[in-house]
């Protein structure tokens, strides 16, 4: 492989790219960022597609999450360590449940573009081009921040290495060590609302702890975490400046994330999205909305996983709660007829959102648990792996989406939204879910 190969994409039509006002300001920063280290290494693509390989066999669980969009603003350490935390805090719970290992992958280090639904919006009058990420321009309500601006690319670029330097050193730091990491949950479970009722789950997990600790087990998967990157290959011009040759094995890896995926407004099969990434070797994320249809998710499958190696391929399903019993079935029994072993993870926040009666985009919690708890009725009755859960949420007390155990109501999302995009889990939500996620496995 060359990285010509990577070229390949530029003559299809691509969705969703930014329209960049001067071409050489572009290219120059296209070529720094050629220049610049890789923020992960191949071999850790690789490890991860093995850990999901284990995901695609049934051996495994995906607990993918993080931010809808994240910002330049929300690199600090607060940030980051909140939302690791609940990610974290989640994970144990749901690997007692599961009883298999939780590969743990955060929407994190990356997620700074955004695909939309229109090209403009309109306030008090003003039409202005939306935000697409702050990747491409800035949020704020002007025609001089809505100017995609090329340098905001190389912004991403040392964003993401500003998140992954500390969440590698939160993760083998010690920050993460398990029993910390327990102590947590039990905290949420004693001063959260809804937390009383997990109270015998988070007793079982104390239980479990305390016994392997009396027969003196301390393995070093205690003390520190495996824990990836991933977000949305959407700028494809970033994506291309960030591939590199892996120098072991001469093939391509997109060094900007372990994991990139492809989302539901650029998946067309024969556009330059899926072009690019049937190119490099990362593991590959496609989202699968509503309209799926058997046949596509097949063509999918040869362009991307064309060797069928496990853990290459994740179809992400984001079909609604109301949905998700109707269209899944016929996906999810086709795809495992033609022998294809991909993983299936569902996004229980992209088909369910409405906007309230203030004007805020929204999510019902009982939504998303509806659209969890049908992904897995519907893997249940097909003998099917229900292999991971994909959210969007934020370790920060934010008041995005409603409901939940700690209930947010429609007149309370004024008091924190704070998301540059779409509306997320916040702590507490995000907790309540992985406890009933739990249970579901555990009655199932
Ligand atoms: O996060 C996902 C998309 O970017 C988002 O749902 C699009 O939102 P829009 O419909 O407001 O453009
Ligand atoms: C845009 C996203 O989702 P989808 O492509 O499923 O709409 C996303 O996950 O940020």
């Amino acid at each position: 492989m060359s990285l010509n190969d990577l070229n390949t994409w530029q003559s299809l039509p691509a969705q969703q790219q930014p329209e960049w006002p001067d071409r050489a300001k572009l290219d120059a920063v296209l070529g720094e960022l050629r220049s610049y280290p890789p923020l992960v290494f191949a071999g850790e693509c690789d490890q991860l597609r093995e850990r999901l390989g284990s995901v695609a066999r049934g051996e495994a669980f995906l607990l993918q999450g993080g931010d809808c969009a994240e910002t330049f603003d929300g690199v600090s350490a607060e940030h980051i360590r909140s939302k690791l935390k609940t990610l974290l805090q989640m994970a144990v719970v749901l690997t007692y449940a599961a009883s298999v290992p939780v590969v743990k992958v955060g929407r994190i280090a990356g997620q700074y573009s955004k695909p939309r639904s229109k090209p403009m919006e309109t306030r008090d009058g003003l039409t202005l081009p939306v935000y697409r990420g702050d990747s491409v321009n800035g949020l704020e309500f002007t025609p001089e921040s809505r100017i995609p601006d090329p340098e905001r690319l190389r912004r991403m670029y040392h964003a993401s290495a500003s998140t992954l330097n500390l969440v590698r050193a939160f993760t083998t730091g010690g920050y993460a060590a398990l029993h910390q990491v327990h102590a947590w949950n039990q905290d949420f479970v004693r001063e959260s609302p809804s937390g009383v009722r997990y109270e015998r789950l988070a007793r079982e997990i104390d239980q479990a702890l305390r016994f392997m600790e009396a027969c003196g087990v301390q393995p070093e998967e205690f003390k520190t975490v495996e824990y990836y990157s991933s977000h949305e290959a959407l700028v494809l011009d970033y994506e291309t400046a960030m591939t590199r040759i892996d120098s072991r094995s001469g093939r391509l890896y997109d060094v900007s994330g372990h994991m990139v995926w492809i989302g539901e407004r650029t998946r067309q099969l024969d556009h330059a999205h899926i072009e690019f990434a049937s190119r490099v070797s990362n593991p590959i994320g496609v989202k699968l909305g509503p309209t799926t249809t058997p046949d596509e998710a097949l063509t999918l499958i040869d362009r991307l996983d064309p060797e069928r190696t496990p853990g290459r391929l994740t179809f992400i399903t984001r079909m609604g709660a109301g949905k998700v019993r109707d269209r899944l079935p016929e996906l999810v029994s086709k795809v495992t007829a033609s022998g294809a072993k991909v993983v299936w993870v569902c996004d229980p926040m992209h088909g369910n959102t409405f906007e309230a009666p203030s004007g805020h985009k929204t999510r019902r919690f009982d939504d998303v648990l509806d659209e969890v708890k049908g992904f897995f009725e519907v893997h249940r009755g097909l003998g099917t792996h229900p292999g991971g859960i994909h959210v969007e949420l934020t370790g920060d007390d934010v008041t995005e989406c409603v409901g939940g155990g700690d209930e947010i109501f429609v007149d309370d999302l004024h008091q924190r939204y704070e998301t540059a995009c779409d509306p997320r889990l916040n702590r507490s939500q995000s907790l309540d879910l992985a406890f009933l996620v739990a249970e579901m496995y555990r009655n199932a």
